[in-house]
């Protein structure tokens, strides 16, 4: 069966081979799993939620209408981290290609507990999430409709963590020149090393990163992830390391940081204002490519 639900689950098997599946999780329409042929592309946690009780950590979480927390930003102020479209039940809306396989899940106001959509001043709003499951492929696109009478402002990111072997090997590519702001050190530079490594925690956000750049993580010289981006002009690089690991309750094992990198792209460093009537577009792709410094 190409599609599959149950309750709290859809998952897509592609037709010309069953170990290349993606798993999406109805609470917060998170992917929680991507495998191509039958080898592992997204990291979750053992001690992630799934039973809608909080955010999944792990997987695809979706970021909206606010990245982060923004207590200066009175429309965003009093929200949770990240927002809430990641910790809220999305309805499955069905298959809607073969060829990509396709589905689709919906999200609105009627889905948001009521205590969270007061915290966003209320806003009618239409999500549309799209999967695509290809032989080497995943897109994940976003339709943001506002429905309102007012225009308003959001945050849009996909919050994707990738499988990796060794975070000490991983390297992240095609970045120097960006700026970007080092959520860490709380200042903005540019960024001068040919590659983003790890060795510590690192939490960045590479802004207005043209999408004719495409994100390669690097193992060992070979391409294990690449990224392509859809007007999605900002690319979040995080890595918890060992102390941000022990502090998060639901990241388990406790050493998983070295086998996952989150490249986390979106439109974060500043907002978006859409208008009545007006629907904002984006997507990622996940493929396999070869090397392709694109900037060093
Ligand atoms: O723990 P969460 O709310 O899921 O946030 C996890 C991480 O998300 C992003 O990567 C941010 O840049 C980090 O600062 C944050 O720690």
């Amino acid at each position: 069966m190409t599609v599959e639900e149950t309750e709290t689950h859809v998952i897509l098997t592609h037709p010309k081979n069953p170990q290349t599946q993606v798993s999406i999780l109805k609470h917060g329409a998170t992917v929680l799993s991507w495998t191509i042929k039958g080898k592992e592309q997204l990291w979750l946690s053992t001690g992630a939620k799934l039973d809608g009780s909080k955010a999944v950590r792990g997987g695809i979480p979706l970021v909206f209408p606010v990245f982060g927390k923004k207590p200066d930003v009175e429309a965003v102020k009093d929200l949770p981290q990240h927002g809430f479209a990641r910790d809220s039940p999305w309805e499955f809306l069905g298959q809607t290609k073969e060829e990509p396989l396709t589905v689709q899940f919906g999200l609105g106001p009627e889905n948001v507990r009521e205590e969270l959509l007061s915290k966003w001043s209320g806003n009618d709003f239409t999500l549309i999430l799209t999967v695509e499951l290809t032989e080497e492929s995943l897109k994940t696109s976003i339709e943001i409709e506002n429905t309102d009478s007012h225009p308003w402002d959001f945050n849009w990111l996909f919050h994707t963590y990738l499988q990796i072997d060794d975070i000490e090997d991983t390297l992240v590519s095609n970045l120097p020149g960006e700026l970007c702001y080092d959520q860490l050190l709380k200042i903005s530079y540019e960024e001068k090393h040919p590659v983003v490594d790890f060795h510590g925690e690192v939490d960045r956000i590479y802004q207005k990163v043209s999408d004719s750049k495409n994100i390669q993580v690097v193992a060992l010289g070979k391409p294990l992830h690449t990224l392509k981006r859809d007007n999605l002009q900002d690319v979040v690089v995080w890595n918890p390391w060992i102390e941000k690991s022990k502090g998060m309750g639901d990241f388990l094992p406790k050493d998983g940081f070295k086998n996952m990198v989150c490249i986390e792209p979106g439109h974060v460093s500043d907002f978006k204002t859409l208008q009545p009537g007006e629907i904002w577009r984006a997507s990622q792709l996940l493929f396999q490519d070869e090397l392709k410094y694109q900037a060093v």
